[in-house]
């Protein structure tokens, strides 16, 4: 059985972005929107919207799972966890919301993102809908309080109440160690998403909102270089067509995004016929600039019971900057209050029991490994190989980066009253201490902090290499935009889910614009 139907808009993706765009667009009633989203809906399944239960869902049945190609310098086993239901990744990750820096735009407007400015970009995050705030007292507890101490002390860095309250309007800060803050209810404890910020109250009430559940796009529909829609399978194997009369806005993420570019034929045309698929629009940029944030772990047992109140057991954070010369920090640590094992036990590392172990990641802000995103096969079930070439920057700073980071926070551990939670070092253990030792474990032992992006990347409409326009717009095609984390040209410092969703509600306005303007032309 095959349907045919017709919207304004067509979203391919229900997650983070794709949850604000519809939205934003079905604000107005006279604009219907189809949102298609591969995954369930997130409003029963309270294992999703219980944010302390986030670890719950990773590596399970809402989890695309994607792996990685052998990183000889890195960890080849690393699960890239991408959320597959409503809300997307931001109904399984932990929620940490960072505005981003004002230095962050400006290398985003240097590398052609004309318009993305720091200005603009806060006016957008001051309409985020999700309720960010920080960490409430009664979440936040003894051990991480002395955590927080300690890293400041040792760290020398000042304790920060509010990150954000630093960022909003510029100035942003260089260092810092605090409690973060979260997109949650402390009342309830439940996810501040977008899909419970931005569609759970218009879903079911909006009549121009459409949401196609468990439906999975396999495939753009191009009449020329115009986008008509896409081609997608139902829940029950229905085949569909949803037909946009205005534009299809792709939201599928870092990942989903290039690569069903690339199954419609949009990417490197060499690349794409040498698997089986005929280009239909040559864009070699489609897959290359695949960001992330790459972290290490530390590891201690506990002297004493770690205490049980939390938000989502990695409640606070210390930035650090080694490089005076630029006034963003330059690393970055999450504490884990609980065993975050999964690459330290394939190494062979005991791990305490759950509720004895305490963990830091220092991760690599501004990481300067490039990697690439690739299909090796035309058939459309057959996942993406991602190459994230981890530590393979000629200059060597990503690892060196890790290096400092496990130095650095065996320095908190030594400074009370943090000290005096721990028992002993469990991974990578006191006898690992050269510079070589280091790097080796650090890099084995390696994990993401989930933040793949940049594989659309943004830049000037005049830029061969760049995926889309400054205003989104898939270079060389009409009626097909980009609005997710792929069209990144850089990460953001800190963790990027406020970026995704600032550019959400930006591309949101682009895209009424545009249509504006259309109308205006038509009449
Ligand atoms: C475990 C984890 C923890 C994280 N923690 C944080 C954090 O604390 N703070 C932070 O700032 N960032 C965090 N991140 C990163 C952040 O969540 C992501 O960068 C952001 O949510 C990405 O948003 P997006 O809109 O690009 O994609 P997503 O939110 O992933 O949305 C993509 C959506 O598209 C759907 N989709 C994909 N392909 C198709 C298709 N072909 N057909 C139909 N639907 C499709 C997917 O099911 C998904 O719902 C974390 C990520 C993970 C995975």
């Amino acid at each position: 059985m095959a349907t045919e139907t017709t919207y304004d808009y067509v979203i391919v993706g229900g997650g983070t972005a794709g949850s604000v765009i519809a939205n934003r667009l079905t604000e107005d009633p006279g604009t219907t929107v189809c949102l298609i989203e591969g995954g369930p809906d997130d409003r029963d399944l309270e294992h999703v919207l219980r944010l302390r239960d986030w670890l719950s869902v990773l590596g399970g049945d809402l989890d695309m799972r994607y792996t990685t190609v052998e990183q000889p310098r890195g960890n080849s086993d690393i699960l890239h966890s991408r959320a597959r239901v409503l809300g997307g990744c931001s109904s399984h990750n932990t929620l940490i919301s960072f505005r981003p820096f004002a230095e962050d735009l400006d290398d985003w407007v240097a590398a052609g993102a004309e318009g993305w400015d720091n200005a603009t970009v806060q006016s957008y995050a001051d309409r985020i809908r999700c309720n960010i705030v920080p960490i409430a007292e009664k979440d936040r507890n003894a051990m991480v309080r002395d955590w927080v101490a300690s890293a400041a002390e040792a760290a020398d860095v000042p304790v920060v109440e509010d990150f954000n309250a630093l960022t909003s309007h510029g100035g942003g800060f260089a260092e810092g160690a605090g409690f973060l803050s979260i997109a949650y209810d402390p009342y309830t404890g439940h996810r501040s998403s977008a899909s419970v910020a931005y569609l759970h109250p218009i879903m079911d009430v909006r009549e121009n909102l459409t949401v196609m559940l468990e439906t999975w796009v396999d495939r753009l529909l191009l009449d020329g270089d115009r986008a008509t829609g896409v081609r997608a399978t139902a829940a029950d194997g229905t085949r569909l067509t949803v037909n946009a009369r205005r534009e299809v806005v792709l939201c599928a993420g870092a990942v989903d995004t290039p690569r069903l570019l690339m199954l419609s034929g949009i990417g490197n045309a060499e690349e794409l016929r040498a698997v089986g698929v005929e280009p239909v629009h040559d864009l070699p940029g489609v897959g290359e600039n695949l960001l992330d944030h790459p972290e290490s772990i530390i590891m201690w047992e506990t002297d004493r019971p770690v205490p049980q109140n939390t938000v989502m057991h990695s409640d606070a954070a210390l930035f650090v900057r080694r490089d005076d010369s630029d006034p963003r920090p330059d690393l970055m640590f999450h504490i884990y209050q609980i065993p975050f094992d999964d690459n330290t036990k394939r190494l062979g590392y005991e791990s305490p029991p759950d509720g004895w172990a305490v963990c830091m990641t220092p991760n690599i802000p501004r990481s300067r490994s490039r990697g690439k995103l690739s299909l090796t096969s035309a058939d459309p079930s057959v996942p993406p190989a991602l190459d994230f070439r981890y530590f393979t920057d000629p200059e060597g700073y990503d690892e060196k980066t890790v290096v400092d980071g496990l130095r650095i926070a065996r320095e908190v551990a030594a400074a009370e009253p943090f000290r005096s939670w721990i028992r002993r070092e469990v991974a990578p253990g006191p006898a690992v201490t050269t510079d070589e030792e280091l790097s080796e474990y650090g890099r084995r032992a390696a994990h993401t902090v989930y933040h793949p992006a940049g594989t659309c990347r943004m830049g000037a409409a005049s830029d061969d290499t760049a995926v889309v326009d400054p205003r989104l717009r898939v270079r060389g095609l009409r009626g097909l935009r980009v609005a997710d984390a792929s069209v990144f040209p850089t990460l953001p410092t800190p963790n990027p889910m406020v970026m995704v969703l600032a550019l959400g509600e930006r591309a949101a306005d682009l895209i009424r614009q545009d249509g504006r303007a259309v109308d205006g032309e038509s009449r």
